[in-house]
């Protein structure tokens, strides 16, 4: 008898290079193994300050509009958008963070578990957010995140134009010391929308070309069924 489907195998939690969650099935019926992935999730997390627009930003990518209104939000809320690239379908898990330290310190730790990309927000019209990325980055260092993740910058609010405090140019210094990619954006602007998608394109391709599924084996083990996955570097990717 065929052993059951696998769905959304489980991976290490401890590793730094998280493979990507997959929703995949395996076909025993033929003598050569099919195996179909049907789905790549990749998990991005939307780390800053508490009011620099996370749940704006992530809504505007997600939902396609701003939100007529937002409440402070409450450990994390998960959004999640398919997006085509190179004729794969790949799932955008999107991880709006709380940025209040009372409704986050229960949860910093699953933020940062097997994230596949980091994005760190700060208002343009407030100093403090940006000079507070230092701890931030600081906090994600912290809990183990690899070099390899793909980090990028944006400054939200830019709508917002006579009251901005942060200078472009001080920003991208601070991108470049990071070794991040600068957005600077509007998550209220409808002009800006595409700005805001670019952000999590620019992300998924990425994490696409980075991590190609490389199916190497196929076990038997007392009649189960285990995948075995690695993964490859490409970069044939147009991002
Ligand atoms: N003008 C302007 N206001 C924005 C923009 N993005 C968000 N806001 C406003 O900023 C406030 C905070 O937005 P949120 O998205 O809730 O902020 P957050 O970062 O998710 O905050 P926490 O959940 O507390 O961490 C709200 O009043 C939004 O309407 C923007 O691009 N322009
Ligand atoms: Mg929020």
């Amino acid at each position: 008898a065929s052993p059951p489907p696998l769905t959304h195998p489980s991976f290490p939690s401890s590793s730094n290079d998280a493979a990507p969650i997959l929703t995949s099935s395996v076909d025993l019926s033929t003598s050569s193994l099919e195996l179909s992935i049907q789905t790549r999730i990749f998990k991005i997390i939307v780390i800053g300050d508490s009011n620099v627009g996370k749940t704006c930003l992530t809504f505007r990518f997600t939902g396609g509009s701003f939100p007529d209104k937002t409440e402070a939000t409450i450990g994390v809320d998960f959004r999640e958008k398919a997006v085509e690239i190179e004729g794969e379908t790949i799932k955008v898990q999107v991880w709006d963070t709380a940025g209040q330290e009372r409704f986050r310190k229960s949860m910093v730790e699953h933020y940062y578990r097997n994230v596949h990309a980091v994005v760190f927000v700060y208002d343009v019209t407030k100093m403090a957010s940006f000079r507070n990325l230092q701890t931030w980055i600081e906090e994600c260092n912290g809990h183990r995140v690899s070099a390899s993740v793909p980090r990028v910058l944006v400054g939200n609010k830019c709508d917002l134009m006579d009251h901005i405090q942060v200078p472009s140019n001080m920003a991208l210094k601070f991108a470049d010391a990071h070794n991040m990619l600068l957005f600077e954006t509007s998550a209220k602007d409808p002009r800006e929308s595409q700005n805001v998608d670019s952000i999590f394109m620019s992300l998924a391709c990425r994490l696409k070309a980075q991590k190609s599924l490389l199916y190497r084996d196929v076990e038997r083990e007392d009649g189960r069924v285990r995948l075995t996955q690695a993964t490859e570097t490409k970069s044939n990717c147009p991002c």
